[in-house]
């Protein structure tokens, strides 16, 4: 079993507890209460790398990454800091995240969160807006083509940016011929679990323009981000060195401050 099937395995047997005490009616009103998601792309479209700073606890590839004791301080200071939106990582086995931790970063940042998780269900989409997520991660390679179809059409009729997440260029195809204009390409390989940066750069001309290109995993620096900025991503995505690094907000705005120069303007 890959890792991915194996995560998967453990979200579906926790997610069926989570239907049995909130049937899908009475999730669906918890959503209704919320505020109108956010849209995250005329953010994501304007000059200037765009950062998605990531609440992340612990991961399959390195075990626990960070104490964080409150996540929604955590986020505060990656909005500070010029995060365009923040990532929270849901999934509990494997990651040690929850939609609390959603919850909590919602209530205290006014720009979009993303509920970062294993979705193979339009239940765990109406979750993450009941939780009030403004955008939802669908991994090709974890869904069937016409599920990824309808999951897309479920995240945008509730309101929710679905992020589309890539590997390959197979995956790729898939992604664009379901619709999606939000496509990440994560650097890290589900099987292996290593980051290879250079699957951005392979990945990003085969993404049509007017896609929104964002390059998911092993952003360490500056250096990065420049790199990732010129082989085309209008949005980063990092986790790791914003854990595990000493100042959070700080390190947000470097990143930030990366990418929006001008010899990188984007595109259009
Ligand atoms: O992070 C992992 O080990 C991992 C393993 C299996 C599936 C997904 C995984 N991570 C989720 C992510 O996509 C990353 O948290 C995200 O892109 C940030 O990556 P990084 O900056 O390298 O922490």
């Amino acid at each position: 079993m890959s890792v991915l099937d194996e995560i998967i395995a453990g979200v579906q047997e926790d997610l069926e507890a989570r239907m049995t005490a909130l049937p899908l009616d009475d999730l669906k009103q918890v959503a209704a209460r919320q505020d109108p998601a956010l849209d995250p792309m005329p953010t994501f479209r304007a000059d200037g790398v765009s950062v998605i700073a990531e609440v992340k606890r612990a991961s399959p590839s390195k075990g626990a990454l960070a104490e964080i004791k409150d996540p929604a301080a955590l986020a505060v200071d990656y909005a500070a800091g010029g995060a365009a939106a923040i990532s929270v990582l849901t999934e509990q086995r494997r990651f040690s995240g929850s939609l609390d931790d959603l919850r909590a970063v919602r209530a205290r940042v006014a720009c979009p969160v993303l509920r970062k998780d294993f979705i193979t269900t339009s239940y765990q989409l109406w979750e993450a807006r009941a939780a009030g997520a403004d955008m939802a991660l669908l991994i090709v390679a974890a869904l069937e083509q016409t599920v990824l179809v309808s999951l897309i059409e479920r995240a945008r009729s509730i309101g929710l940016t679905p992020l589309v997440e890539v590997h390959d260029e197979e995956e790729v195809e898939r992604a664009i011929d379901a619709g999606a204009a939000l496509v990440g390409v994560n650097a890290r390989n589900l099987k292996t679990l290593e980051v290879d940066r250079t699957t951005f750069s392979r990945l990003a001309p085969r993404i049509p323009d007017g896609v929104v290109k964002v390059a998911e995993s092993g952003v360490r620096d500056t250096k990065d981000v420049i790199e990732y900025a010129r082989a085309g991503a209008e949005v980063v995505l990092v986790g790791e060195t914003l854990v595990t690094g000493g100042n959070p907000r700080s390190t947000v705005a470097d990143l930030v401050a990366a990418g929006s120069h001008p010899a990188l303007q984007h595109r259009g």
